[in-house]
């Protein structure tokens, strides 16, 4: 039976952010992850995980930059200071929210150089928080225009350049179709190196249903290969966030 969970950044945003744990749980979600999960008391959103048996599976770093600049910069050659102040700054929320996963946003830059940087803050962040799992993930650079991080291949030389236990691949279905035409296909290559998955429809972004992506043989694949990570729902509810659930079933 796969793990579904709810992205509370993207889903039950008919809701004011605290409710929303609630509403996810009565909608029969046992998990949560937020993105960026530092504009609300930490405890009060602790109590809401416990309080309704949740686990909290996912968190971004860095913080979301205020001032409207660059989200993130574990890839950004000369960032390294900030990149490091902003993973700390993550650890001290993680260790209240206690996620399963911290995914590490590599940010805007290009080139050797910024892989080299990439490589380098990775095996420092995943020798900092040796226990704390995270990830990195390839995000299309249609949404996210210059993103470093934009195609498996890059994923992988990373990923095994850091050669860390505690530092995996998150597998987005929808970012992989925009990268590469087919999500299946890059599961296929790429899906043994995931320890978390996320899901929309391609191309709206909406539910995962009925788009180019064939989701209930993108799931039965996924148990096929032994897969027993989180799967999220990340996505813009077409209607409201409940009616939108049939998915699931
Ligand atoms: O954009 C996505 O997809 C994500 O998973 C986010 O973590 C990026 O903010
Ligand atoms: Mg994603």
């Amino acid at each position: 039976m796969p793990k579904f969970c709810a992205n509370l950044t993207w889903l039950f945003g008919e809701l004011p952010y605290m409710d929303r744990f609630r509403a996810a749980r009565e909608a029969g979600f046992e998990g949560v992850e937020v993105l960026f999960p530092y504009d609300c008391p930490t405890q009060d959103m602790r109590d809401q995980l416990v309080l309704n048996g949740l686990s909290f599976v996912l968190m971004n770093c860095p913080l979301p930059n205020a001032t409207g600049g660059p989200q993130g910069f574990a890839a950004v050659p000369g960032g390294e200071e900030r990149f490091r102040r902003d993973f700390d700054r993550t650890l001290r929320f993680a260790q209240v929210l206690k996620p399963l996963h911290i995914h590490i946003m590599a940010g805007v830059a290009e080139g050797p150089e910024a892989e080299a940087t990439f490589v380098r803050n990775l095996r420092w962040a995943a020798a900092r928080a040796p226990r704390q799992g995270l990830t990195i993930e390839p995000i299309n650079r249609i949404d996210m225009p210059g993103y470093f991080l934009a195609d498996y291949e890059t994923a992988a030389r990373v990923l095994d350049a850091v050669a860390s236990p505690n530092l995996a691949l998150q597998f987005d279905a929808y970012h992989a179709h925009r990268i590469t035409g087919d999500a299946a296909a890059a599961w296929g290559a790429h899906g043994h190196r995931a320890r978390h998955v996320q899901v929309a429809g391609f191309p709206g972004r909406h539910e995962p249903a009925g788009g180019a992506i064939d989701y209930p043989a993108f799931f039965a694949r996924l148990a096929a290969d032994g897969y027993d990570g989180w799967i999220s729902g990340e996505y813009a509810p077409a209607t409201t966030t409940v009616d939108g659930l049939g998915w699931i079933r």
